[in-house]
């Protein structure tokens, strides 16, 4: 069994101001492997980052406790510090200096060599496609390049997790798989992460295991096997019909349909859980017609992250 790399038992974080509360995360536990890729899960406002805040030493939770790479965030925020890389949202590279530059500062920082730090920093622009960008001012680059030497300068120090904070948001999806790409190579070879994300793919994409968070709560932790053959094992019908018609007299004839486990009525849309799709579909469709509803679409979804989803919280998932 992997040593634990990340764990945290019980967090949470209330942000206190101009007279208000927000209860940004209550409650969230999770337990990482070494070497495994871990995603954190949820839609905006969840309370990713505010969680990835707490692992990274930034924020300090309001209770609960973190261990993370065999340090204290809250007691030793030192040692937590030095020996993870974190790469926030936001583009916090020096525009002052170039791409090396910006690799070259932190290994100096971190105690490096000016040659080490500098022979480390050309490698790894080098392993990231971005070796004759070496000299380009910051402001010169790409979204896509920018981020892709903010996640080399956080592992300029080897460090032993690799933070990302919603790694391709904003980013054209080419930029995005050719990252996921960058990032699989390193899961790997061994690096440790643990990525925030909105996007559901992101995370079917990445991530072994993922901790599925929503209103600052979790809400499943497993790998996508697990998750989907625990919440989301079944496939979701949906039939939408014409706005402002009541399934009052669908649902109950659909719910003897065999096979349908369980049926939602949301707005216009009817929902059907079922584990065989097979028949279903077309019992689903006679049954709104037989009652007399005009339907406007059908769709089927096979178990996913996003039907895990909807069985969790009764909610579309939204990114
Ligand atoms: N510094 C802060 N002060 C007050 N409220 C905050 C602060 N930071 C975050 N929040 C609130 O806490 C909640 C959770 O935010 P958080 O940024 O952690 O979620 P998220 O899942 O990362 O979402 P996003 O992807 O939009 O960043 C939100 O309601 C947000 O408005």
């Amino acid at each position: 069994m992997a040593a634990i790399a990340i764990e945290t038992s019980n967090l949470h974080k209330t942000y206190r101001g101009g007279g208000r509360e927000v209860h940004a995360v209550r409650g969230i536990s999770l337990s990482v492997r070494e070497g495994e890729a871990f995603g954190l899960l949820g839609p905006n406002g969840a309370g990713k980052s505010t969680t990835f805040g707490m692992l990274t030493t930034r924020v300090q939770p309001t209770s609960g406790s973190m261990r993370v790479a065999g340090a204290d965030p809250v007691a030793d925020p030192v040692s937590v510090k030095r020996r993870i890389g974190a790469v926030t949202q936001h583009n916090t590279l020096d525009r002052q200096l170039t791409a090396l530059e910006n690799l070259e500062f932190r290994g100096r920082f971190a105690g490096l060599s000016v040659r080490t730090a500098r022979q480390r920093g050309q490698e790894l622009l080098e392993r990231f496609g971005l070796g004759d960008r070496g000299d380009a001012m910051v402001h010169r680059l790409s979204g896509g390049q920018a981020q892709r030497v903010m996640i080399a300068r956080a592992l300029l120090t080897r460090p032993a997790v690799l933070f990302l904070d919603e790694p391709t948001s904003g980013l054209d999806p080419q930029t995005r798989v050719n990252l996921w790409e960058m990032l699989r190579e390193m899961h790997a070879e061994g690096q440790t992460i643990l990525l925030t994300t909105h996007y559901l793919e992101e995370a079917e994409a990445l991530c072994e295991r993922i901790t599925v968070v929503d209103h600052g709560r979790t809400l499943a932790s497993g790998s996508l096997e697990e998750l989907t053959s625990l919440k989301g094992g079944d496939s979701v019908v949906s039939v939408v019909h014409e706005p402002g018609t009541s399934l009052m007299n669908v649902l109950e004839p659909v719910r003897r349909i065999p096979g349908v486990s369980r049926t939602e009525a949301d707005d216009a849309t009817l929902r059907v859980f079922t584990d065989r799709l097979h028949g279903v579909v077309p019992a689903v469709l006679r049954a709104s017609l037989d009652a007399g509803l005009l339907v406007l679409d059908v769709s089927v979804r096979r178990p996913s992250l996003e039907t895990v989803f909807l069985a969790l919280t009764g909610r579309e998932y939204r990114e």
